[in-house]
């Protein structure tokens, strides 16, 4: 039986995403969508400036769209998948949860808080259960749970690996941000064209705390923060999408560039419809992975890296991913799927 789903900012560039995804899964039935006062109860078609690169899906262009509210979204709905901007997903998304909805989100609103599982199903699965601490604390019927910040990630899968096999010490990660990351109204041509821009507000804090607590340790009861030292420095550059990041990572145990490529090539996608055959695509060419060329592997579910070099503490590479699939729908969708398989749902 199919999981009605609804989702919350479904106009948005996230939100369209989250659209193509739903339509053809084969758990989820999109049941509902919502979006600001000034689009509800317009037809998806007349609400949303679809930006996908394919027509809006059949069934879903004349389908209403509802007002942010529990009271627009009908009780049936077993599972609501979220893209709000933080402010608004900071405000609305407790009262999804307090009406009995499960809330799959990516908006940054509360990925730190003690009792939020922040999630990359192939990397920490087992996090989910903090929902119950959540649930115990709360009193919620519903629940809450976050996918991290798309430049986060991005590295954290190749971190992942290098953790299991040599344990991180200190990460530094300079990025190349795509456009889309910031939105469509994000950031204007005369902003980006013949230029970099230095800053993304926030992003730095982020990647070095949310990566943190996606590589800590569950207890049954909470979450121990990754003891590593992390540092970034976020940088706009004109790609349409696809982050590409340059990390160095130090650890523990002696590590070669043979090794560090072969913990990263051992790594399999996990048993859930989004999770790709092979979520690291280790690239031998030492000018790979590029945005353009492959931001689409594994269907934008994959992470690609490349360019390892050994460095005097560990080893340094390159690593990109596709930031509103892995990094934004794609990653709500899949803590979608993990959710229905635990039994939340
Ligand atoms: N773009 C990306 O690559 C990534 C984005 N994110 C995060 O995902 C979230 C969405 O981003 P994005 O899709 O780019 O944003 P958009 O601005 O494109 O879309 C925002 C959505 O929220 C709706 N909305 C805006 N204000 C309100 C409100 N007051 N009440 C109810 N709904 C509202 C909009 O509806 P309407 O059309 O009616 O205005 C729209 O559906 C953000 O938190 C962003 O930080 C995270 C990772 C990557
Ligand atoms: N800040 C990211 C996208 C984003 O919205 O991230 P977050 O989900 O942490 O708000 C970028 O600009 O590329």
């Amino acid at each position: 039986m199919s999981v009605r789903v609804g989702v919350l900012g479904a106009t948005g560039a996230v939100g369209q995403r989250l659209i193509q995804l739903i339509d053809p899964h084969p758990e989820f039935e999109l049941a509902a969508m919502t979006a600001s006062e000034s689009s509800a109860g317009k037809t998806y078609r007349e609400a949303a400036k679809w930006r996908v690169d394919a027509p809006i899906p059949d069934g879903v262009a004349e389908m209403e769209v509802g007002a942010t509210t529990p009271d627009d979204v009908p009780d049936d709905v077993d599972l609501i998948f979220s893209s709000l901007p933080s402010g608004v997903g900071a405000e609305v998304e407790p009262d999804f949860c307090r009406a009995g909805y499960v809330v799959s989100s990516n908006s940054s609103n509360g990925r730190m808080d003690e009792d939020v599982p922040l999630v990359v199903p192939e990397v920490n699965a087992d996090h989910v259960d903090l929902l119950e601490v959540q649930r115990d604390g709360r009193g919620w019927d519903g629940a809450l749970l976050k996918n991290p910040n798309c430049s986060t990630i991005t590295m954290v899968p190749p971190l992942a690996a290098l953790d299991g096999a040599f344990d991180l010490t200190d990460v530094r990660v300079s990025t190349l941000q795509a456009v889309s990351g910031a939105g469509y109204d994000g950031v204007t041509s005369m902003e980006i064209i013949d230029n970099a821009i230095p800053h993304i507000g926030g992003e730095e804090q982020k990647m070095e705390s949310e990566s943190r607590k996606l590589l800590g340790s569950f207890d049954g009861a909470e979450v121990e923060l990754h003891g590593m030292d992390v540092a970034a420095s976020c940088n706009r550059i004109a790609t349409l999408d696809g982050h590409l990041e340059n990390v160095w990572a130090d650890t523990e145990e002696e590590v070669t560039v043979e090794a560090a490529e072969d913990a990263m090539a051992e790594v399999t996608g996990i048993d859930l419809p989004s999770s790709p055959e092979q979520l690291i695509k280790v690239f031998e060419e030492p000018d790979r992975p590029q945005p353009r060329l492959d931001r689409n592997v594994e269907d934008g579910m994959g992470v690609g890296v490349g360019g390892f070099r050994e460095t005097t503490d560990g080893v340094q590479f390159n690593c990109l991913a596709h930031n509103t699939m892995r990094g934004a729908a794609g990653a709500s969708v899949l803590n979608g799927e993990l959710l229905n398989q635990r039994g939340y749902l």
